[in-house]
């Protein structure tokens, strides 16, 4: 048998994945058996099987979303052993910006080596779900840009987001009141967003630029009462990654446990993917910290995009 199983979404990256994996260099070829999925959800049951089936490393290929379900599945497997690879070929790679390996995937013909992290892992729950997550969750405003963004098949990337973005703050913006818990201290008040950060970016936005993927906790960005001025005024940062600290209606800090209710049904997503829409109901959810629960690939001289 291979040592790796390659998990690939061959509708990521806009359809670009088949070809890309057709053209592999040698170094990434050997080894390694491809499995394609054939709809969503797919890659969980494959991961899972993969690691029933002994493989030491289970790589996901595709965007965030692929990203998501192959964690879940390697996560739900129990195997603690092993390796969780991520081959960037989706229109959304955050999870890979913050490894590094967005930097890594553009020189992979230069065989360039990569190293293990053993980093934190996020879990949310809801009545009757449960799901892990790597990279973010969005809820509210954000949970509304990423339904926003699968409208959109015409754009990628950060400019797909933006437009969403945009979209969004014209059909859907709401501060509805909201009480969160960040650890021991409870806030309750009109809350436009709230994003989680296990890694750097949500939706292509580096959010949270030094957030670690190792230090037990999640950063996070609370939008309190904004204002869609305070949005435009604010995007410009968002892109740079320079949110103001100290702002009012604008909390940034760190948590490694988060609950969240609220009377208005909540809409939210876990790595680009939805945990609930607003039609299901959920109106309360948890989200904690599993310290260094996975063993990740990482390509250390850009690692956490190259910043730190
Ligand atoms: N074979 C398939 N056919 C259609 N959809 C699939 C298939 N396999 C996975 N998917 C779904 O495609 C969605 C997007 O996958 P992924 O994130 O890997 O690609 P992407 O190009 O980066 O997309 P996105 O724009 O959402 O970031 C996920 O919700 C995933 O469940």
């Amino acid at each position: 048998m291979h040592a790796t199983c390659v998990i690939y979404n061959p509708a990521a990256g806009r359809g670009r994945a088949e070809r890309l994996l057709n053209a592999l260099p040698p170094s990434l070829a050997s080894g390694v058996e491809l499995r394609p999925t054939t709809t969503e959800g797919h890659a969980v049951e494959l991961a899972r099987r993969a690691c029933d089936d002994g493989f030491a490393k289970v790589v996901a290929a595709g965007g965030d979303g692929t990203v998501h379900e192959v964690a879940n599945g390697v996560l739900q497997s129990g195997r603690r052993d092993v390796v969780f690879g991520t081959w960037p070929i989706g229109s959304a790679n955050d999870f890979a910006f913050t490894l590094g390996l967005d930097v890594w995937w553009k020189i992979r013909e230069q065989n360039p080596p990569l190293d293990v992290l053993e980093i934190d892992v996020g879990r949310v729950t809801a009545p009757g779900r449960e799901r892990f997550f790597v990279d973010s969750v969005g809820i509210g405003f954000n949970g509304m840009v990423t339904i926003e963004s699968r409208k959109t098949k015409w754009l990628a990337g950060l400019p797909l987001y933006a437009w969403a973005f945009l979209k969004a703050m014209v059909r859907h913006f709401a501060t509805p009141p909201m009480t969160v818990r960040f650890d021991g201290h409870e806030i309750t008040g009109p809350t436009l967003a709230l994003s989680i950060l296990n890694a750097q970016r949500e939706g292509n936005f580096p959010l949270r630029p030094n957030a670690s993927l190792t230090d037990g906790q999640f950063d996070y960005m609370h939008a309190k009462g904004l204002t869609r001025l305070h949005l435009v005024r604010y995007l410009p940062a968002m892109v740079r990654g320079k949110l103001p600290e100290g702002h009012p209606r604008l909390a940034l800090g760190r948590a490694s446990r988060i609950e969240v209710q609220r009377e208005a049904p909540l809409c939210v997503h876990a790595d680009g993917e939805f945990v609930c829409v607003p039609e299901e109901g959920v109106k309360g959810i948890t989200i904690e910290v599993l310290p260094q629960r996975l063993k990740v690939e990482v390509y250390r001289p850009a690692l956490y995009g190259g910043l730190q």
